[in-house]
């Protein structure tokens, strides 16, 4: 079995924007820091510095799992990947603590402020610093780096909001309304998009704690629903009745859907549709297309649709590689070799590609991250920590475009989309030469420009079809909104955690955080947010195109 260890346990992104509050001023820059610690001093390699919290699961609820040491291939859910500690890194175990919960009442309630007040509003500090100051370079880097990230995010984590108090803003007396409802994010009065569409108030539901699964602890502790491992567990499933679900049982394939285009002229394999009675796309009333795939997410955007999809295909495609060089395999040994071959490549990538552009080349060979200087651990717990996943990876959503591009085979812009109009909603994937197209606009499109706000569609309009006000949601505010649900400590707590000294003034910041960063002035800033929209939308596609692309994530040539 290969096993390695995961990237993130030991990254030290962080993040002030899930700490905004008790200083309002800190808010002026969201960062990544990345600390550059030898081995020796790192504290993320001994486990028993992290908060005794941790434990309180393996010690109160954890299952008793038996392994097989000489099996050839992953279990589905992550479990005796470890064999130390089998239950490590198993989909339906708690997220990782680096540092102890913070809640004002010790166990669930929001942090406050240190005087006692209620922090700032995750809305407030949106409009207030990030919403207007957007940027329009584009990157060298292609949309694809982007995409990448979330089709890993969805590899190692699920965090699952708790859906069954639906429409919070809906409901009157907020005193007298469930607990979720208290923690709505409050839309501001002067608040630029919404005040238009006279809404004070954007639902937030509470992430679902180890309480849902029988298991209640205090502090609240959050679950991760997949296997947390890199093993492309969103394309297979994180269960084995989930994976036996998405197997033909034939020739160690996938199963799949052949469709055809809406002009009848071309057939393309697709993933399966999902019976539309159950929740997945549920919430999309009009969409006519619903993927299925081991992760329930494959619908959200178009993006990530298509990455779904390109790795059904590619699965079916070993499968029947593998079949040709060896005649008498059975479909389990053709499933289970092409599963084993696709998770190596998915490690690859993220490893090789992928982590040398967001962490840097230094970093991640220092940390030997490179494939050649792989090493295990069986000590390290390799679970995905709160501090990462509801923080330091979410930064990533500022690469996101407003805009998918879909490029033609003479690399000419066929059409564009916004993708909040496509959310949970991949009806255009099937379409003509669409999966080429969108394939083609991940690729060949610069990526957003790296700054601390999110682009102006997910920061307003994010489900804006799903939902039953036509408005939509902020993804910024919601990424606040979910640090403090979860009990992030505050930054300066990370911040010594990660062996860099307490901040005792605002100057002491810069020395991770720049200054300038914040004022930063651009030919396209615009203060009038409906304007910038009108720009974004007359992007000029000469300058929307790489030049050629060398490599898998990298825009050659741009200006
Ligand atoms: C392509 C467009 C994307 C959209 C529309 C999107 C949207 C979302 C949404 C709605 C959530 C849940 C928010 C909550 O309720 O707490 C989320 C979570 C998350 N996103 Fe994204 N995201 C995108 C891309 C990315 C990228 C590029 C990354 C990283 C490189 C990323 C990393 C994450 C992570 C780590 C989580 C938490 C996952 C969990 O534990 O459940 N996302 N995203
Ligand atoms: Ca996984």
């Amino acid at each position: 079995m290969t096993q390695k260890i995961k990237v993130h346990q030991t990254n030290y992104f962080y993040t002030i924007a899930a700490y905004y509050g008790t200083h309002v001023q800190t808010i002026i820059i969201l960062s990544i820091i990345i600390l550059l610690q030898t081995h020796a001093q790192s504290p993320f390699l001994h486990t028993d510095v992290f908060p005794l919290t941790n434990e309180d699961y393996m010690r109160r609820c954890a299952p008793v799992v038996m392994c097989n040491p000489n099996s050839k291939y992953r279990s589905f859910n992550g479990s005796c990947n470890n064999l130390r500690v089998p239950t490590w890194g198993a989909s339906n175990t708690p997220f990782l603590r680096l540092l102890n919960a913070e809640y004002s009442d010790g166990i669930y309630k929001f942090r406050q402020q240190s005087n006692g007040s209620q922090l700032p509003g995750a809305r407030e500090i949106n409009t207030q610093l990030f919403l207007n100051n957007q940027w329009y370079d584009f990157d060298e880097l292609n949309v694809l780096l982007m995409q990448w990230g979330q089709f890993i995010a969805h590899d190692i984590s699920l965090l699952r909001p708790d859906l069954s108090v639906a429409d919070c803003c809906g409901v009157q007396n907020i005193s007298k309304t469930p607990t979720q409802c208290q923690n709505v994010i409050n839309i501001p009065k002067n608040d630029p998009i919404y005040l238009n569409y006279n809404r004070s108030c954007m639902s937030f539901n509470r992430a679902v704690t180890s309480a849902n699964f029988s298991c209640p602890l205090m502090p609240a502790t959050f679950m991760v629903e997949v296997s947390q491992y890199i093993d492309g567990s969103q394309i297979y499933g994180s269960s084995d009745t989930i994976a036996a679900g998405l197997r033909s049982f034939i020739s160690g394939r996938l199963r799949s859907d052949i469709l055809k285009n809406n002009q009848n002229t071309r057939v393309e394999e697709f993933c399966p549709q999902v019976n539309r009675t159950t929740l997945q796309c549920d919430s999309s009333t009009n969409s006519r297309v619903c993927f299925q795939a081991g992760d329930i997410r494959i619908n959200q955007n178009l993006g990530n649709a298509l990455l779904h999809n390109l790795f059904l295909r590619f699965h079916n495609h070993l499968a029947s590689k593998l079949l040709y060089l060896n005649q008498f395999w059975s479909d389990e040994m053709l499933y289970q070799e092409t599963r084993k071959i696709i998770g190596a490549v998915i490690q690859h990538i993220t490893y090789d590609h992928y982590l040398p552009i967001i962490l840097g080349e230094t970093y991640a060979e220092y940390y030997g991250l490179f494939t050649p200087q792989t090493m295990y651990n069986e000590r390290i717990n390799p679970s995905t920590s709160l501090e990462f996943a509801a923080s330091s990876f979410r930064i990533l959503h500022n690469q996101i475009p407003a805009q998918l591009n879909f490029i033609d085979k003479m690399y000419k812009l066929a059409f564009q989309v916004n993708l909040t109009d496509w959310m949970d909603r991949p009806d255009l994937l099937p379409m003509g030469k669409n999966v080429d197209w969108l394939t083609r606009g991940l690729v060949e499109t610069p990526g957003r420009e790296y700054q601390p706000s999110y682009n102006q569609l997910i920061s307003n309009f994010l489900f804006r079809f799903n939902l039953p006000d036509i408005t939509g949601q902020d993804l910024l505010s919601t990424d606040i909104q979910r640090g403090r649900d979860v009990g992030l400590p505050v930054y300066n707590e990370v911040r010594t955690i990660c062996g860099i000294p307490r901040a005792n003034s605002f100057d002491d910041l810069l020395d991770l955080i720049p200054f300038k960063v914040n004022f930063k002035i651009h030919k396209y800033k615009n203060k009038n947010i409906l304007k910038s929209f009108i720009l974004l939308g007359c992007t000029n596609i000469k300058n929307t195109l790489c030049n050629s692309t060398r490599h898998r994530f990298t825009c050659r040539g741009i200006t």
